[in-house]
């Protein structure tokens, strides 16, 4: 009988009416806010449907793409109630139909979804916040411990996905865990001690007044384990993965950005450090070219095909990234943005890498993965064959003790040569061993092996490289001078 508007409007007057006289008050947390997904949407739905008894509720289930768990949800137009505090609150799940849109930017979906919290207005101040935040953190620990976590990548290029992330998701089902790599058992432990320390050092972090970060650098070899190094960790703290493509990123506002997209407890990512961003101002502007230096230069020229001069061009690919630009994303204010990270660099050239980058308090721990030595083989063939020291031959045993450093064989190497023969086990120690001979003759012959000239071993070689490039930073008396020219890019590229 009545027009709509006005069935409305009445229906409407008779809701404020209400509410003022209500003791309670209502919150709308709705599935899509603007275009924007609401994370406490999810964050609700998942803590509901763990920690709230649910009997007596109907329930529906559902399971995400690719994951293992499943979570119990709300049913339609449902409600519960949850205890918080001594105060009690009731949640609703509400649906309602979408009405059907002409044009949309994107596609909503067909049903509208929300949750409505109601609360007694006298526990309003009392609860809310803490308890929406509360609400927050559980969801996060829930969501580890299912095992979902989350590998995000960069590599749209700086374009927005439909709920404007500029991160994208898969989940992260790594098999790699610290009692699979292989690498020394006691390197390995003071590399979990260390995270474990970080991981529960709110306190210390807070008591300190340092920034609850971590910087790891990997560097090494191709296939010595470096990404399997990055899943173990992600999947002992159970952290998620930000892969931070920085070639795709084309200025240090679009790197602050992604930055600040980036949730607490998750592990930052950047992959061949060396090769992904180019520091070639900083080379051309350097006096002080070192050996080293002119090396890179040649290689990023070589690299660059043409040989064009582009080397010092900035901007030339449109990539103006610099380097106190990503100093300032790791350990400037705008690192600190969020809390419990850890930042990891890889590399396998660690002499390329800008000294700026391996100064001290930069990364705090530098980690050397090696070519396979005799602990790692060890566990590999645990790993690979199920094979323990006393199920081996102890002569054949030593004989790969003695030739194993000397091949300079990757763990990648050593595993792919297990897995041919992993059929037959006998086989496969033979022809490992057969292996590992015949590379160790090879590099002997060749006086390929970098400790071979003098007494070094492998690893102090390596770590000599490392402190020479310290070394020859603290000798760049150019240094602020470059630092002053790098910000003056900086402002240049804000004004383009
Ligand atoms: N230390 C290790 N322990 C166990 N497996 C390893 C180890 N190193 C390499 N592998 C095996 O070799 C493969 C390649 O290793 P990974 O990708 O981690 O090497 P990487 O150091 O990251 O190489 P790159 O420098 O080319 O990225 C892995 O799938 C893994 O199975
Ligand atoms: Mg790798």
């Amino acid at each position: 009988i009545f027009p709509p508007e006005l069935r409305f409007a009445f229906l409407k007057f008779f809701n404020r009416i209400f509410h003022v006289f209500s003791s309670y008050c209502y919150f709308d947390i709705t599935e899509i806010d603007g275009v924007n997904t609401n994370e406490l949407y999810n964050a609700v739905q998942l803590y509901l449907s763990s920690s709230v008894s649910i009997a007596g509720n109907r329930l529906s289930l559902t399971r995400a793409v690719n994951s293992s768990s499943i979570t119990f949800g709300l049913s339609n137009n449902d409600s519960i109630v949850d205890t918080f505090n001594g105060v009690t609150v009731l949640w609703e799940h509400v649906v309602t139909q979408r009405q059907t849109q002409t044009f949309a930017w994107r596609p909503l979906p067909e049903e509208k979804r929300g949750f409505t919290l109601r609360i007694k207005k006298k526990d309003k101040t009392l609860i809310l916040n803490t308890y929406l935040d509360y609400i927050m953190e559980r969801a996060n620990e829930i969501r580890r411990k299912n095992q979902d976590r989350l590998l995000y990548t960069n590599s749209r290029g700086g374009s927005l996905d439909s709920r404007g992330h500029p991160w994208e998701s898969v989940p992260f089902k790594h098999p790699s865990t610290f009692e699979t790599l292989a690498m020394d058992p006691r390197k390995k432990q003071q590399i979990m001690d260390d995270l474990k320390d970080f991981a529960e050092g709110q306190v210390f972090y807070q008591k300190t007044g340092r920034a609850w970060k971590r910087g790891y650098l990997l560097y090494g070899p191709p296939g010595t384990g470096k990404s399997s190094m990055i899943a173990a960790m992600a999947n002992y703290l159970g952290y998620d993965i930000y892969d931070l493509e920085l070639t795709e990123v084309h200025s240090n506002s679009e790197l602050r950005k992604l930055l600040m997209k980036t949730s607490s407890k998750s592990i930052i990512v950047i992959e061949d450090i060396d090769c992904s961003i180019n520091l070639t101002n900083r080379k051309k502007n350097s006096s002080n070219v070192s050996s080293q230096r002119s090396y890179y230069d040649a290689e990023t020229r070589n690299g660059s095909g043409s040989g064009s001069g582009g080397s010092g061009e900035e901007g030339g690919n449109g990539n103006t990234i610099t380097l106190s630009g990503l100093l300032n994303f790791t350990d400037g204010l705008w690192s600190c943005c969020g809390s419990e990270r850890i930042f990891v660099f890889t590399t396998n050239h660690i002499e390329k890498l800008d000294p700026a980058l391996l100064r001290s308090g930069r990364m705090d721990m530098h980690i050397y993965m090696s070519f396979c030595n005799f602990p790692s083989l060890k566990i590999l063939l645990k790993n690979y064959l199920g094979y323990g020291v006393e199920d081996i031959n102890g002569d054949v045993l030593k004989e790969m003790e003695m030739v194993v450093e000397k091949a300079e064989m990757t763990p990648a190497d050593v595993s792919e040569a297990l897995i041919k023969n992993r059929r037959d086990k006998e086989k496969a120690i033979r022809e490992l061993l057969e292996d590992l001979k015949s590379r160790g003759e090879r590099n002997v012959k060749d006086g390929k092996l970098r400790g071979g000239s003098g007494n070094l071993t492998e690893l102090e070689v390596v770590e000599e490289q490392e402190k020479r490039a310290i070394d020859s930073q603290n000798e760049d008396e150019d240094h602020d001078e470059e630092e002053i020219e790098l910000e003056d890019n900086i402002c240049k590229t804000r004004e383009d």
